[in-house]
This record gives C-alpha cells, sequence and structure tokens, in this order.
C-alpha cells in the first residue's frame, strides 16, 4: 500500500501548528492521503486559547457518517474530543465497521501546551472509555495522571510503570506515553505492549517551538504504520521523524509564542537524530 488515506477526528488550530491543520500537513508529508472531521473550532495562537466553539455531536455523527459511506480508511488518529457527547459519538464509530478494522492512534488530548484546557473536565470518563478501542493511546504526562487518577510521573521509571497501568488496568491494546513534560538531556518515550514497556530516546532539541508536537506525533504514527510492518518499528521512525521536524521548526518565525515544528520534513532526515 503506497498511498494510504488516513482520518483525522480533531479540532481546528487557525495558527496550523496543531489540531487538524498540523494533522493534515502530516498526513500530506508522511505519503498518505488526508481527510478530515472536525469536533471544535478553537480561536487560538501561538500564544494560547481564547475560545472554543464546539461542533454539535450529531453533526461530527454526520460527517462521518456521510465520509465513511463513500471513502475508505486505512487509518484514523483521534485528537480533541471536546465533550463527553463527542467522545461518547466517536467511540460507537470507532468500535464498529468500518473504523474498527482501521489502524487508529487515540491522542487523549486535554489541555494545550499553553496551559488552556481544550476538553471539559467531565469528557474524561468517556475518554476513559474510548481507551481499549484504539490500536495505540499517545498520552502525555499529564493526561495519563488524569486518566489513571494518580500524580503525574517525574522520572522514566515512573513512566514505565504508569504506560504499563494503562494497558493492564484500563485496558489500552499499546501505549506511547510521552516524556516531553519530563525535562532533562534526552525525550524519553515510554512504549508498552503484550510484549513488555520499552524506551524510546532522542535528544531535547534546545527550543521553545514545541505547539502542536503531541498532535503531529499522533498523525505521523497514523500515516505511517499502514505503510510499515509493525507498530513499535513504526513508533521508533515517528519520533525520529518530529525530533527532526523540531529540530527544523529553527526554519520557521510563526508567532511570538510557542511556534510550530516544521512539518515540511524529510522521513530520511536525520537532524536531531542520534545514530
Ligand atoms: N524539546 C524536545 N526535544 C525533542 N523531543 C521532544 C521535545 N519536546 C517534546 N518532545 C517529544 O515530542 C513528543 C510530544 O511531546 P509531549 O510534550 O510529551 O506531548 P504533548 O505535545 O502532547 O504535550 C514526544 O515524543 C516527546 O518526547
Ligand atoms: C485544536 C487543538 N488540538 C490539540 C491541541 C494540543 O496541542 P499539542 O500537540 O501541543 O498538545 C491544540 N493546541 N489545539
Amino acid at each position: 500500500m503506497d498511498r494510504p488515506v488516513a482520518l483525522t477526528i480533531a479540532g481546528s488550530d487557525p495558527s496550523g501548528g496543531a489540531g487538524i491543520q498540523a494533522d493534515l500537513k502530516t498526513f500530506h508529508q508522511l505519503g498518505a492521503y488526508g481527510t478530515a472531521v472536525i469536533t471544535a473550532l478553537t480561536a487560538q495562537n501561538t500564544q494560547g486559547v481564547t475560545g472554543v466553539h464546539v461542533v454539535p455531536a450529531a453533526f461530527v455523527a454526520e460527517q462521518l457518517e456521510t465520509l465513511l459511506a463513500d471513502v475508505g480508511i486505512d487509518a484514523v488518529k483521534l485528537g480533541m474530543l471536546a465533550t463527553a457527547e463527542i467522545a461518547e459519538t466517536v467511540g460507537r464509530f470507532l468500535a464498529a465497521e468500518p473504523l474498527a478494522s482501521a489502524y487508529s492512534v487515540l491522542d487523549p488530548v486535554m489541555v494545550a501546551t499553553s496551559g488552556d484546557r481544550l476538553v471539559d473536565e467531565d469528557a474524561t470518563d468517556a475518554i476513559r472509555e474510548l481507551l481499549p478501542l484504539a490500536s495505540v493511546i499517545t498520552p502525555n504526562v499529564p493526561e495519563a495522571a488524569v486518566l489513571l487518577g494518580v500524580e503525574p510521573a517525574v522520572d522514566v521509571p515512573g513512566l514505565r510503570v504508569q504506560a504499563e497501568r494503562l494497558r493492564s488496568e484500563l485496558g489500552a491494546q499499546r501505549v506511547l506515553l510521552k516524556g516531553g513534560h519530563l525535562g532533562g538531556e534526552q525525550a524519553v518515550d515510554v512504549w508498552a505492549d503484550e510484549d513488555g514497556v520499552r524506551e524510546f530516546t532522542d535528544e531535547r532539541v534546545d527550543t521553545k517551538n514545541t505547539h502542536g508536537t503531541g498532535c503531529t506525533l499522533s498523525s505521523a504514527l497514523a500515516a505511517l504504520r499502514p505503510q510499515l510492518s509493525d507498530w513499535p518499528g513504526t513508533a521508533r521512525i515517528t519520533k525520529f521523524w518530529l525530533t527532526s521536524a523540531l529540530t527544523n521548526g529553527d526554519r520557521l518565525e510563526i508567532g511570538h509564542g510557542h511556534g510550530p515544528v516544521d512539518h515540511f520534513t524529510e522521513l530520511n532526515d536525520t537532524r536531531g537524530t542520534q545514530p
């Protein structure tokens, strides 16, 4: 399969670094044909979110029904699911054909890099119900803590414990627990699946341009998985590509806050990656 069709179900970020806009750029850059169902409009720039306008859940369902009646989807990425009702609606589609047979990546988005809340607090339970339905989930440190109802991890051993608990206690099939928020010399992500727990490590890039890194990572996984042979290999390649995209972020000057990564980064661009 050389041109898979990827779907993002997520919110809009007018500044183009996160959400639907980041997902479509990532899909295109990594060789997938991009399709999109929008769950919410945000008023957002590189400095913060000033407003959220939620799409009614029934219209999220109508977008999905109309799209899926016509277009075959190989991989789906789920991002900002703004309300409990939207999360439940999307869950019904994820549990049924045709999406149940697609590769699926759930990024349990809750709060933007700027600290602004993107998802209603009472949507957490509905998002927790979605965890077993996705092929892989990609929480960051605060999101893993909220989902588990524990304090955030402060080091890599703590990440390993929480990644495994998301699988064994909350039923996730595979977990990529992102360690970007831990700080330190290296950016360590922890992978947990039925074969055990492993770490994906890369050099930390010294940059403030981290807006949309989580969105970009999850959409890259969805774009690449149909083109590669297994999930852990896809996760490793995706992380190396993201490090290069973070490094290349200095080629852009977008906004005055946390700028975006450079999605226009070749898959074999090894700037910033360890040999
Ligand atoms: N400065 C950085 N250098 C290299 N990798 C980073 C950096 N910041 C984040 N990452 C990586 O980007 C991805 C997303 O990071 P994280 O900040 O944990 O999630 P989110 O963007 O969802 O808050 C992870 O793979 C993480 O390791
Ligand atoms: C519409 C939308 N969705 C998600 C994010 C999270 O972004 P990040 O990848 O920085 O966590 C965002 N800022 N805006």
